[in-house]
């Protein structure tokens, strides 16, 4: 993969795909880890004369403009990160956005507003997504693909873009590639993996190869539920997966055979309700075993005895993965079981790599040191994918 050294940035355009999908609560941004983790490479670009313009998506607008899912918060602290104002353009590929770049000098530097507010950009539709990068295209000269939380989606700004211009891979990509790769060629065992969150489907394919290469596997958070169903457990009205129930039966017993230690919850934190993340409210939860969840609660937690047992799991680890909460962390009766891996992954020995946007804000809002960790991953999905050794659209554009 090239990178911005190979290019020639002085008075170009450069398009920038960074992921500032951030944690917001409502204009607030909660926690600004992926802001910081892309800020270098635009300095770089800056203090190398480029007009920057600078493009993501944040959460999961469905193709039309949605006041709540707007980058303007993101591009505000953005240009509070770099010390210079940035513009912002109200559109993706229309009025506002051309003229923003059109009025951009050498250094300076434009966010672009969310992607994901046209339908291009998701669309499963090769001429749909190739109209829309063609689109992107026409606003810039060169492209520096930075968001690595991305580029495992095959969207026209992370896979269409980079072929219709002369590309390179920014300072954060090229640093996440080189630390997962460790996880891929020489990692040291045992070799644990916890996973937690709530993409549930996405996640369930990736334990799909994982069990070919970790030696233990914990489980937790929202993904947990669609398991302890495989065995056969009632789990209320949990987060489920019904549809996944017969291949999670089937990760269990491939990793029985192979000797994959695969680690469910032994008790859960039950609630009735789902917390107001907002008010924060007490929630009074109940613990409850994991094969007694009852038929009107929902599992936000795992309880006092797995936090024990997960951290019992990574004591003796030589590396840890670690991607998705073990809960609803986001409110502070559930937050328990997520603080007590992290702080077993900081008393580990291990290499420890925490994935996703979730998990490291997570770390950082839980109070955690995130220097003390291996590496934390600005990317959830992504470095999942990238540890299953998939060929991920946004790198694979890149490469060339
Ligand atoms: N038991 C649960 N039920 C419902 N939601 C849960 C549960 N446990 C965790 N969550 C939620 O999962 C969310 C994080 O999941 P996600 O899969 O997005 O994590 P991530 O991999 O760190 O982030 P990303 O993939 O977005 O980078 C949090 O908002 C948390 O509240
Ligand atoms: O949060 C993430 O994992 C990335 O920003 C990608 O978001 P997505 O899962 O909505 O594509």
């Amino acid at each position: 993969m090239k990178t911005i050294d190979d290019l020639q940035v002085a008075g170009q355009r450069v398009f920038v795909r960074a992921d500032l999908n951030v944690p917001l609560d409502g204009t607030a941004i909660t926690d600004d880890g992926r802001i910081r983790a892309v800020a270098p490479t635009i300095a770089k670009l800056v203090e190398r004369g480029a007009k920057v313009i600078v493009a993501s998506h944040l959460g999961r607008p469905k193709g039309a403009p949605d006041p709540a899912f707007s980058l303007a918060p993101a591009a505000a602290r953005l240009g509070d990160i770099l010390g210079q104002d940035v513009a912002f353009a109200t559109d993706t590929v229309g009025e506002s956005a051309r003229s923003v770049v059109a009025g951009l000098a050498d250094g300076q530097v434009a966010v672009l507003e969310n992607l994901r507010f046209n339908a291009g950009e998701t669309s499963k539709d090769d001429a749909e997504r190739g109209a829309f990068a063609d689109q992107l295209a026409a606003l810039a000269d060169l492209y520096v693909g930075d968001g690595f939380g991305a580029v495992h989606r095959k969207h026209a700004s992370v896979f269409d873009l980079p072929q219709r211009l002369p590309h390179a891979a920014g300072d954060l990509i090229a640093a996440e590639v080189a630390v997962l790769k460790k996880l891929t060629e020489d990692v040291k065992r045992p070799y644990v993996v916890a996973l937690g969150g709530a993409k549930v489907s996405d996640k369930l394919a990736v334990i799909d190869q994982l069990i070919e290469k970790a030696d233990r596997i914990l489980v937790g958070g929202g993904m947990a539920y669609t398991f302890l169903k495989a065995k056969g457990h009632e789990v209320g009205i949990s987060l489920l997966q019904e549809d996944q129930v017969p291949a999670c039966l089937e990760y269990l017993a491939r990793a029985e055979k192979r000797g994959v230690e695969f680690v469910l919850p032994v008790d859960v934190l039950v609630s009735a309700e789902f917390p107001d993340l907002k008010t924060k409210a007490p929630a009074n939860p109940g613990t409850v075993a994991a094969d007694a969840i009852p038929a009107d609660k929902e599992g936000l937690d795992i309880g006092p005895k797995t936090r024990e047992l997960y951290a019992a799991k990574v004591a003796d680890a030589g590396t840890v993965f670690w991607n998705g909460p073990m809960g609803v962390f986001e409110h502070p009766d559930y937050a328990g079981g997520t603080k007590a891996v992290a702080q077993a992954l900081l008393d580990s020995p291990a290499f420890t790599v925490v994935g996703g946007g979730d998990s490291a804000a997570a770390v950082r809002l839980l109070g955690f040191d995130e220097t003390a960790f291996g590496h934390i991953s600005t990317g959830g999905g992504a470095s999942l994918e990238y540890l299953e050794g998939k060929t991920l659209p946004g790198l694979a554009a890149l490469e060339d």
